[in-house]
């Protein structure tokens, strides 16, 4: 193994892990801190998926030491730390906590964070984190059930999170290449910062600072922040080069969509495939809460509904969120719809459903905990950031495609069944 990595959420651990795959290392995903004896096969590069993005900082930290020993132990010699393209977080983390604890194990003088995803219309300018054209703090981010985000300036979202000194490493310095980069590194170090936000707008400065990266025994950030890696261990000779494996085999069965993310992509994705003729069923969490739905009557729902794909969704507008959460609390509304949906999951699955399509970094982790599913291999990208995937273990082998809140096109609900064709 040469590149581990710990990954705050499922969909996330997938976005990395397809980053990977895509820059032709064998890339493996395992779910939860695998056991010592755990088998990483032929792995160059896997990538620990976590449910720690919104537990407390002091768990969150715990566990990620945890994977980071298991990956380091395997054999990894750089580990990166994902989370959100988004910088999901809050006040209290965990994106500080963590990243500080794990430069406290791997004896890291200065840790970079770079949330950039171009492919996805995330960008760092200035230190400002931008989706598309909007701040963050502009964007749906705003109203986020769980990581409501409303400021864009990541030097100040994450010395909020951290003791630690954080600086900024300007667009100026970045567009100016690899070496340009690393001199910042060294400046930046000697100037005692600990942690640099890095700004990106391009693949190319992606590239640029992955180079400038190759010694860092910490890296952290999106899926973007890996892409200029592997080259590294290429160009060190540990690497062979070859192209992406995408050869992909969906166990066949019946398909549904699940879908607990209530972001704005995945509600436009939800309004597409209802105008498509897509069957729907809207799950509310206070029917949850009263016993007025059950995963039982949502499973039977989608097995009888006599379509190819039937969708069940919580997503609901802000607004709703917002009087769900009132009345039963954030983490319970949350709680109750991932605990359900993954209740159904397990209930298709004994009824053939072997193909799955679940929408929401929070709710992936739950249903794919559900399922008791330990270890993902990679399949081809639906839309960037997005693979099937296909289970490695836990039971009869099932087709996930485990969709980040924020990501896919309109129609990704309707075109992603064509590659499993
Ligand atoms: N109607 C609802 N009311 C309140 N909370 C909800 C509702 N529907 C879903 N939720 C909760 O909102 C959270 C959505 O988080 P999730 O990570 O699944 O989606 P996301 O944040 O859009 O995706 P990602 O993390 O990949 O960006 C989950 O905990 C889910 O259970
Ligand atoms: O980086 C992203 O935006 C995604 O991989 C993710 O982490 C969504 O939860």
């Amino acid at each position: 193994m040469l590149l581990g990595a710990v990954a705050d959420d499922l969909t996330g651990a997938t976005d990395l892990a397809l980053t990977l795959s895509r820059e032709g290392m064998r890339a493996v995903q395992v779910v939860g801190v695998p056991p010592a004896d755990f088998d990483f096969g032929d792995a160059e590069a896997v990538v620990v998926a976590l449910k720690s993005r919104t537990i407390p900082a002091a768990e969150a930290v715990s566990l990620s030491l945890d994977a980071a020993r298991a990956i380091l132990s395997a054999g990894a010699e750089q580990i990166i730390f994902k989370y959100c393209s988004t910088f999901d977080s809050t006040p209290e983390g965990n994106i500080g906590p963590v990243a500080e604890a794990l430069a406290g194990l791997l004896d890291a003088p200065l840790v970079l964070a770079c949330p950039a995803f171009p492919a996805n219309g995330r960008t760092v300018y200035q230190g400002h984190l931008f989706v598309g054209s909007m701040l963050l703090s502009d964007c749906p981010m705003k109203d986020h059930p769980l990581t409501p985000m409303t400021d864009a300036n990541l030097v100040r979202v994450l010395q909020q999170q951290t003791k630690l000194p954080v600086g900024l490493i300007p667009y100026s310095v970045v567009d100016r290449g690899g070496e340009a980069i690393a001199a910042a590194f060294t400046e930046a170090e000697t100037k005692g910062d600990r942690f640099v936000i890095v700004d990106a707008v391009t693949e190319d400065h992606l590239r640029a600072i992955g180079r400038a990266a190759a010694d860092m025994k910490l890296i952290t950030g999106g899926s973007g922040i890996a892409i200029g890696l592997p080259e590294n261990f290429r160009r060190a000779g540990k690497l062979a080069t070859r192209k992406a494996d995408t050869t992909f085999a969906a166990p066949a069965g019946r398909a549904a969509i699940l879908a607990g993310s209530c972001s704005a992509a995945t509600r436009r994705q939800i309004a597409a495939a209802i105008a498509a003729g897509v069957p729907a069923l809207k799950i509310d969490p206070i029917a949850i809460a009263e016993g007025n739905t059950t995963a039982a009557g949502v499973a039977d729902w989608l097995a009888s509904a006599g379509h190819p794909h039937p969708l069940a969704y919580s997503s609901a507008d802000p607004d709703e969120v917002r009087s769900a959460q009132e009345k039963l609390g954030r983490d319970r509304a949350g709680g109750l719809v991932e605990h359900l949906l993954a209740e159904v999951a397990i209930t298709l699955r004994e009824n053939s459903f072997s193909r799955l399509i679940v929408a929401g970094g929070e709710t992936s982790g739950a249903v794919v905990n559900g399922l008791g599913v330990a270890a993902l291999r990679i399949g081809p990208e639906i839309d960037p950031g997005v693979p099937w995937t296909r289970s490695l273990d836990g039971g009869s082998p099932i087709a996930l495609a485990l969709k980040s809140g924020n990501f896919g096109a309109d129609d990704f609900f309707l075109k992603a069944w064509d590659q499993l064709k």
